[in-house]
């Protein structure tokens, strides 16, 4: 399977690190700052000067591991391009206009948009409460220094206001949101923490669920380790022959 990466930042060194374990081939690599790319290219990789030479190239999935602006910025020109394209920054995604243009242009050019699971797991069976009544919560607790706010209760809200107010901290509230398609609760804690804790609460007609995640971060301490390797489980399991949902 052959990949371009969009975003040479800590989580595209992970999965470029990975991606060989996982039976992904990085070919191209693209970041704003081209230095970026020129680095991991010494892994893997060729790094491209523009997004004009990167999405020329001969591979068929576009992995973001960029911003919610990069999603904004090239998802239609990736799509286009007639790659496949995995995005963890799912903060863009709450823009429901956005979202249906990106839609629309998938089914026209007949590619797909992937969403990982990220920093969080039990997607599989909470995308069973989509067609279900429900409610459902997230609870993030992270380092003040993720967060950039002082210690203690810092947000109390629903998805999109989460989202908009943390977008580099809280994709996986709206990874939550779609996959379930409810207005997920979220709370957000700064604690003195070491590592990045992501609890979900759902309730519905059979049963209640509880998922609860405590991540190791990357070098950048609001992205936890587990985001990137989810991508490239992600990708792997589109080759294999049995599929475990
Ligand atoms: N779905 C999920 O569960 C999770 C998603 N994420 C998201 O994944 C993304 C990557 O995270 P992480 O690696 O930690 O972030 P980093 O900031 O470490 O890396 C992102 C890299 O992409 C570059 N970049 C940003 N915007 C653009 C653009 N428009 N065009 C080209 N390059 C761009 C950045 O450059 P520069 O530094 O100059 O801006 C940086 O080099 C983030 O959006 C993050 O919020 C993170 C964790 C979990
Ligand atoms: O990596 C994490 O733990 C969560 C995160 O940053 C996000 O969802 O944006």
């Amino acid at each position: 399977m052959r990949v371009g990466l969009l975003g040479c930042g800590n989580l595209g060194r992970i999965i470029v690190e990975n991606s060989k374990k996982f039976g992904v081939e990085i070919v191209s690599l693209y970041d704003k700052e081209f230095s970026k790319a020129v680095e991991l290219s010494k892994i893997c990789g060729k790094p491209c000067k523009s997004f004009e030479d990167f999405i020329k190239g001969e591979f068929d999935f576009v992995i973001e591991a960029a911003s919610a602006e990069a999603v904004r910025e090239y998802g239609k020109k990736i799509l286009d391009g007639r790659k496949n394209l995995v995005i963890l920054s799912t903060a863009a995604l709450i823009d429901e206009d956005l979202l249906k243009k990106l839609r629309r242009k998938a089914k026209e050019v007949g590619k797909k948009i992937y969403i990982p699971s990220g920093a969080i797991v039990g997607l599989d069976g909470l995308s069973v409460l989509k067609f279900f009544e429900s409610k459902i919560k997230l609870i993030t607790r992270k380092n003040p220094k993720a967060l950039g706010r002082n210690l203690g209760l810092i947000f109390k809200g629903f998805v999109k206001d989460a989202v908009k107010k943390f977008p580099r901290n809280l994709n996986v509230a709206a990874t939550l949101s779609l996959a379930t398609g409810k207005d997920v609760e979220v709370e957000v804690f700064a604690e003195n923490l070491e590592r990045n804790i992501h609890e979900i609460l759902a309730k519905w007609e059979f049963g209640e669920i509880y998922v609860r995640v405590e991540n190791v971060p990357s070098k950048n301490v609001k992205s936890s380790h587990l985001a990137a390797l989810s991508v490239l489980s992600l990708l792997r399991n589109l080759e294999e022959e049995v599929v475990v949902w």
